[in-house]
């Protein structure tokens, strides 16, 4: 088996330590001869990579080398896979994607509405960058991105890089949706296989088998609305957030009973609950900067203090675990099926060619097969349809540096809808963005 060089650009990460311990976890199916991180911030990788150098050499002795770097020929020269997990502003600008939407009575959402429209406007510029770059010294390696939003960066490098096969994006939802199935039935999730449609963050799991082919459908639907629905992975099994965002799934259930949702569907259909809950002195990014980031840091502090693990508690999560194992099908033509985010080109037979869908596919070392889903049912193809709408409405908004196509992007989102809302919100991102969008030429209807 051919040992892979393994970039990991955002080495400075939250994720990154759970990357490592998964790595570790992982090595039979992908194992790695170099692990390099790259990072624009010497400072927060540094942090990272010194604990990260004691974990490897306690519990991956095997490996050549691992280092760390803010030279782009020094990283990615010889890479065979680059992950790529930046986030352009970092958490204080996800703050703020919450904030601003919600102060005008909508979502606050890293991802969806307003918050993820900022957040890929502020991502897009860097992503291309970064593709470029690996391209300019490693044009063959596997680009695994799963850079947030992820929907819409996928859609911005599909129109950046058409040509390119060898970049995949890919998200860890529905893993951890399906950790919680597996949970429930009894069994592992590499025994699980699934059906499901949609965009990123946007979603529906129209069955679940098992490897045999049993349908486990309904015995996953009757537990949910029987006995609720719980995080289990165990990044976010503690977590009173995620403990909530999982307990809606049992409303979204009772509410669309036909497929399984997504957990990031709450946001589109039940906005205002969700801003109801919210408090905006305590959105997500705070809670994460006081919760995960903290917690890393601190994790990390001890490991070199000590200069070994003997004194913390390192865990293995299914976010790393999904991206390694995705990765090794890649690797190893294994032909294994993932949940992953690819060109439509008739998939969903009702929506159109050009949309970057998340579908399940077969992962072989000439790219993923996706498996053909077919006609969708109405509802679905309306959600999907005013979303994916949404979504190429920011990306030609960024390529056309456009006011006009972003205050339309934001009228067609479900969480605002209405202009006078989208025109307020639009203004004050902009501001708060001013040091990362491009300048936005705005149109008037008749110029004299
Ligand atoms: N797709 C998914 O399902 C999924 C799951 C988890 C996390 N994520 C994403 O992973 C990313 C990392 O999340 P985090 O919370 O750990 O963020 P973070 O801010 O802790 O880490 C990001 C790192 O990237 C670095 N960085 C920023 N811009 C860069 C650039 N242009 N080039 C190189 N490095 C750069 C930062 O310095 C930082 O160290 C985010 O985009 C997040 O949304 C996605
Ligand atoms: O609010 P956060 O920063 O905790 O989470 C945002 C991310 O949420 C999803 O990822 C989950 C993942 O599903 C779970 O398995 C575990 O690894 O935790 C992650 C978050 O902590 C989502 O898929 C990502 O796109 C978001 O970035
Ligand atoms: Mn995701």
């Amino acid at each position: 088996m051919k040992k892979q060089n393994l970039v990991i650009v955002g080495g400075g990460s939250t994720y990154t330590i759970g990357m490592i311990m998964s790595l570790i976890e992982e090595k039979k199916q992908f194992p790695l001869r170099t692990i390099t991180f790259y990072d624009t911030n010497q400072q927060r990788q540094e942090k990272i990579a010194k604990a990260v150098d004691i974990i490897l050499h306690e519990k991956y002795p095997e490996l050549e080398s691992f280092s760390w770097t803010t030279d782009k020929e020094t990283a990615y020269r010889d890479a065979d896979f680059v992950f790529v997990q930046i986030r352009t502003g970092g958490l204080a600008m996800r703050e703020k994607d919450e904030q601003i939407p919600l102060k005008h009575g909508v979502v606050g959402q890293e991802t969806c509405g307003p918050g993820g429209m900022a957040y890929g406007f502020r991502s897009i510029g860097d992503m291309i960058k970064v593709v470029e770059d690996i391209r300019t010294y490693a044009p063959d390696a596997w680009i695994l991105n799963y850079t947030n939003p992820a929907a819409i960066v996928a859609e911005a490098l599909q129109r950046q890089f058409p040509h390119d096969k060898k970049i995949l994006n890919i998200c860890d939802m529905p893993a951890a949706i399906m950790v919680s199935y597996a949970k429930i039935l009894g069994k592992e999730i590499w025994d699980l296989v699934p059906e499901y449609f949609g965009l990123n963050h946007y979603g529906w799991f129209t069955d679940i088998y098992d490897k045999q082919g049993n349908r486990l459908t309904d015995d996953i639907k009757r537990a949910i609305t029987e006995d609720g629905f719980i995080p289990e992975d165990s990044e976010i099994v503690n977590d009173p957030s995620w403990i909530k965002t999982f307990k809606q799934v049992e409303v979204m259930l009772n509410d669309y009973p036909e497929y399984l949702p997504n957990t990031y569907l709450q946001y589109y259909l039940y906005p205002s609950d969700m801003v109801d809950k919210d408090d905006v002195e305590n959105t997500r990014a705070r809670q994460v900067i006081n919760g995960r980031e903290k917690r890393v840091h601190t994790l990390s502090e001890q490991i070199i203090e000590d200069g070994s693990t003997k004194n913390v508690e390192l865990e293995v999560d299914i976010h790393g675990r999904y991206m390694i194992r995705v990765a090794a099908s890649l690797a190893y033509n294994q032909g294994e099926t993932y949940i992953v985010i690819v060109k439509n080109n008739g998939i969903i037979s009702n929506i159109q060619d050009d949309a970057m869908v998340e579908v399940p596919a077969a992962l072989t070392a000439q790219g993923p097969k996706p498996y053909a889903v077919g006609e969708i049912p109405t509802f679905y193809k309306g959600m999907i349809e005013g979303q994916l709408a949404f979504e190429k409405l920011v990306v030609d908004a960024w390529f056309e540096k456009s006011y006009n196509k972003l205050m339309q992007a934001l009228t067609l989102n479900r969480t605002v809808i209405d202009a006078p809302k989208a025109r307020a919100i639009l203004d004050d991102l902009i501001e708060a963005n001013k040091d990362y969008w491009p300048t936005l030429t705005k149109k008037k209807a008749y110029t004299p």
